[in-house]
Parts: structure tokens; C-alpha cells; sequence
């Protein structure tokens, strides 16, 4: 059950705009495709949702093969950036549409609509119309609408993208916690890393067409395979340095100090991720990177360019040498132009694919 997606590839004329994805998406999951503008993911989920045919591939829904099945076939629901309501009609009738064109009875659509309305906090708003509504509000109804007829299946599209920040973080709690208490299998789309991170179950990290890693939010924060993944992910992203396996088993570093003792589980994973001319990178989250004393053991020594205190930690912003890299610290004194040490606990050095 869930949602197959097996090879998909889509090309309009010569362009191929998504190369092959496969992925399987659990019952009740919420799956999460995050990436660049242009980098296929609306085109995945329209794929999805009947609204774009595959040029190769199948997509199966709950057990059934829906590749070529109309929309109105799939038991899906979807929500997208732009509300799409209906302005001529108040909150109730836009809610209720869906159950209408279903001729469900009359009774029953009034007692969905409400139960609907209710769960989303806008039950004091079914005799408006929605120019009578703020944006939130206007969310809200399109996800009641989506969500009013019980699908198996939710597809959402940058929903909160016209929202400001503040009632974005709210929307984004509130639409996980309905999703999983109705247990939908849901995908959402998303160029966010935070409303990625905070909501999914996993995450497919996507780069022109394809889906370069899927995994947990921790998963792919702790392990990125490849620097697109690594830079992608976390605000400041992760520190990642030049590196090359000259000589088997010791990998050189533009900051030694911070390679020299990488565990061997770490270490075996270099082999199979240097790029054409035997180079990877060493990443290391900033918040990870310990401020010590210069000429502490294991430390590298670095100059602060650049201080920024954030409240309640501290991005500071290092030299060594010609290289530039970020710690995050808890609150510290450290002045600019300050000599400082740079420890990098070994079982947080990661090793990356160009
Ligand atoms: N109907 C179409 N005809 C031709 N090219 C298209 C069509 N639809 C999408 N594309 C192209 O396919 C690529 C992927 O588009 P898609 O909308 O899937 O990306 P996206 O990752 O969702 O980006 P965004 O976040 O900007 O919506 C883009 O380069 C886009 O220009």
C-alpha cells in the first residue's frame, strides 16, 4: 500500500525535467520532496496526481496501477500555493464543494463540512466568502476542502509559500499533526529546509531530476552524501573542505587536524566517493567545531574574521590560512581578529562526494 513510484521519467520534447525516480512511499507517511526552483519536484507531484503523464514509468496508489488514471480516479487531494477558492461562494459552500459534485446527501455534507471546518479553526467562518478571509484563513479552507472527503492520499505544493513567516511555522505543526492523526499518506513539496526538516517523516532531496538522497531529516542533516545535500541543508550549512586520498588509508585535508583521526567506519566510505580526480570533501557542521585554546592537541589554529551574535548562540566566522569556515558557538567574548583553536571532534567529520 502507499505510493510506488518505479523509474518515472518525464520530458517535455528534448528537456527531461525528471530522470527516473523511484521511490516507495509508506502508508501514512509523510514524505517530503525538497529542492531548487525547476529541479522537478512540482512535476513529480503532478505525475502523482494524474495532472502530468509519466513519458516512462509507473506510479502505483494504494495497491492499484495509476499511471494513466484520470485525477478524479485516485482518491487524492491536493492543496497548492494559490488557495484556488471558489469567490462567489461562502467558506461552507467552497468546503462542501467536493462532497457535492460527489452528491453526497445533504445532512452528511453539513455534518463533514462542520467536523472539517472544527478541526481546522474556522468553524466561525463558514457564512463568509473568501475575500472576507486573511490568508491563513484562506489556507485553511483549501486544506478543509482538500481534506473534507477523507482521501488516502494528500499532495500539497508549496501551500504555505504566500504565508508569513510567523503563521507559516504555525501551519506547518498544524498540517503534520492533522495529516498523522488522519493517517494520509502525504507528499509535499517544498524548496523550505526548515518546513522540510520540521514536518516529514523523510525527505527526497532533489537536483535536476533526480532524487540525490532520501532518508529521515536526520539522516540526511548527519550523513549527506554530496555537497549539494550538505550546503542544501542547515543555516549556516555545513563546513566542507577540500580533501584527497593520496595514499590509502590517510586522507589529506585543507585543515589536517581535522581529518587526522576520522573513525575508520567514516573512513571507509572514501573510496567510494571520490570524484573523477580522487578528491571529496570533509564536512563538518558549525555547530559541531569546538573554540579551544591555540595549540590545543588536535586543534588547528584560526584567526576570527567576523562575530554575530544571534541571542542564543554565536555564528563565528574563521580563517586558517586561505580558508573560510563557521563556527556555532553558545554566547562567547570572542573579538574579532582573536587567535583562536579549532577542534573538530573526530565522530563528526563526514566524508562527502563532490
Ligand atoms: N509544461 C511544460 N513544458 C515544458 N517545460 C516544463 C513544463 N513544466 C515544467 N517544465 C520545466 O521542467 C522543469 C521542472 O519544473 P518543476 O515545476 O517540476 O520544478 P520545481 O522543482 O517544482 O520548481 P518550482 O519550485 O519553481 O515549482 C523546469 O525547468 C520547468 O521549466
Amino acid at each position: 500500500m502507499g505510493i510506488q513510484i518505479r523509474n518515472v521519467q518525464k520530458r517535455f520534447g528534448v528537456v527531461t525535467v525528471v530522470n527516473g525516480v523511484s521511490v516507495d512511499i509508506a502508508d501514512g507517511e509523510f514524505f517530503v520532496m525538497l529542492g531548487e526552483s525547476g529541479c522537478g519536484k512540482t512535476t513529480t507531484l503532478r505525475m502523482v496526481a494524474g495532472l502530468e503523464l509519466p513519458t516512462s514509468g509507473s506510479i502505483h496508489i494504494n495497491g492499484k496501477d495509476v499511471t494513466f488514471a484520470e485525477p478524479r480516479h485516485r482518491d487524492i487531494a491536493m492543496a497548492f500555493q494559490d488557495y484556488g477558492l471558489y469567490p462567489n461562494m461562502t467558506v461552507f459552500e467552497n468546503i462542501a464543494f467536493p462532497l457535492k459534485i460527489r452528491k453526497v446527501p445533504q445532512a452528511d455534507r453539513r455534518r463533514k463540512v462542520e467536523e472539517t471546518a472544527g478541526r481546522l479553526g474556522i468553524a466561525d467562518y463558514l457564512s463568509r466568502k473568501p475575500f472576507q478571509l486573511s490568508g491563513g484563513q484562506r489556507q485553511r479552507v483549501s486544506l478543509a476542502r482538500a481534506l473534507v472527503r477523507n482521501p488516502k492520499v494528500f499532495l500539497m505544493d508549496e501551500p504555505l509559500s504566500n504565508l508569513d513567516a510567523k503563521l507559516r511555522a504555525v501551519m506547518r505543526t498544524e498540517i503534520k499533526k492533522l495529516v498523522s492523526d488522519l493517517g494520509i499518506t502525504t507528499i509535499y513539496v517544498t524548496h523550505d529546509q526548515i518546513e522540510a526538516m520540521s514536518m516529514a517523516d523523510r525527505i527526497a532531496v532533489m537536483r535536476r531530476g533526480d532524487m540525490v538522497q532520501v532518508g529521515s531529516p536526520l539522516e540526511i542533516y548527519d550523513r549527506p552524501l554530496t555537497r549539494f545535500v550538505a550546503d542544501f541543508m542547515g543555516s549556516p550549512p555545513m563546513n566542507l573542505f577540500p580533501a584527497s586520498l593520496k595514499k590509502p588509508g590517510r586522507p589529506t585535508c585543507q585543515i589536517q587536524e581535522f581529518v587526522d583521526s576520522i573513525p575508520d567506519d567514516e573512513q571507509s566510505l572514501i573510496a567510494g566517493r571520490l570524484d573523477s580526480t580522487g578528491q571529496f570533501s570533509a564536512g563538518i557542521r558549525p555547530e559541531h567545531l569546538k573554540l579551544v585554546q591555540p595549540g590545543s592537541t588536535g586543534s588547528a589554529r584560526a584567526v576570527v574574521d567576523f562575530v554575530e551574535p544571534l541571542g542564543q548562540t554565536t555564528n563565528v566566522y574563521l580563517t586558517a590560512g586561505e580558508t573560510r569556515f563557521i563556527a556555532v558557538t553558545d554566547r562567547c567574548d570572542r573579538q574579532v581578529g582573536d587567535v583562536v583553536g579549532v577542534y573538530a571532534p573526530p565522530e563528526f567529520v563526514r566524508v562527502v562526494a563532490n
